[in-house]
């Protein structure tokens, strides 16, 4: 089956939770946004009030385009409920996101939600953590001391480039480095010390943050609550 049926699926299967009232986080990134059409597909036809905030410009357009209520995270109660993808999620529920660059953002609304629930495809799913890439948000001021401090780590960074060979820059205008680490054997261990660096505003390491993870297999979609 091709991949984009598989984040289809675990999208539809997870737009399911979404309950009326609810105030809800909608991550970003391909997954999202088939759950963000599966969401609006329910407003709309079960007449749904829900109020969400978005981790993204484009998260938040596309909801918007399809008559889902954003608001400002600022304004927002506790949220219930936030549906997000990942990059990779290991055998104890710990991820790394940012591969859409949008880690910080996720991060901040992950942890003002009440329940956070990831939506992948099958190959997202790993033993250990490390095959994908580490994305580190970092401020551009600086940003060559903390990428020579990195190296001398041999956590071999390298700054994200578009297409035409320009810095990618975040939301907030700040750089992207990611970390070629190998195995992350130790994620706690890795998430301290970056968050001890100053200059890397976020990591992308998601530890002890998911509640259930939806997956999207040519078998079906699983369900897999984390014991959390
Ligand atoms: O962390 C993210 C963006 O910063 C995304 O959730 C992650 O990259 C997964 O994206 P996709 O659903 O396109 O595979």
């Amino acid at each position: 089956m091709d991949i984009n049926q598989l984040k289809k699926a675990a999208a539809d299967e997870a737009a399911k939770f979404v309950e009326d009232g609810m105030m809800l986080g909608l991550g970003t990134g391909s997954t999202v946004f088939y759950l963000v059409e599966a969401v609006a597909k329910r407003v709309r036809e079960e007449n749904l009030h829900i109020t969400t905030v978005s981790t993204s410009s484009r998260t938040a357009k596309q909801a918007s385009d399809l008559g889902i209520k954003v608001i400002d995270i600022n304004d927002a109660p506790p949220l219930d409920l936030t549906i997000d993808g990942a990059d990779e999620i290991d055998e104890h529920f710990q991820g790394i996101k940012g591969g859409g660059a949008a880690h910080l953002l996720e991060k901040i609304v992950a942890i003002n939600s009440k329940r956070n629930i990831w939506i992948v495809d099958q190959s997202k799913m790993v033993k250990t953590l490390g095959a994908f890439p580490l994305p580190l948000e970092v401020i551009p001021f600086g940003s060559e001391k903390v990428y020579q401090r990195l190296t001398a780590e041999n956590l071999h960074p390298e700054f994200r480039l578009t297409e035409d060979g320009q810095r990618v820059r975040t939301h907030n205008k700040n750089f992207v480095i990611d970390l070629h680490v190998g195995t992350i054997e130790h994620p706690h261990i890795l998430a301290d010390w970056l968050d001890h660096q100053t200059g890397i505003v976020e990591h992308g390491l998601f530890l002890d943050l998911v509640n259930q993870v939806v997956i999207g297999k040519e078998s079906g979609v699983e369900i897999i609550n984390a014991p959390r």
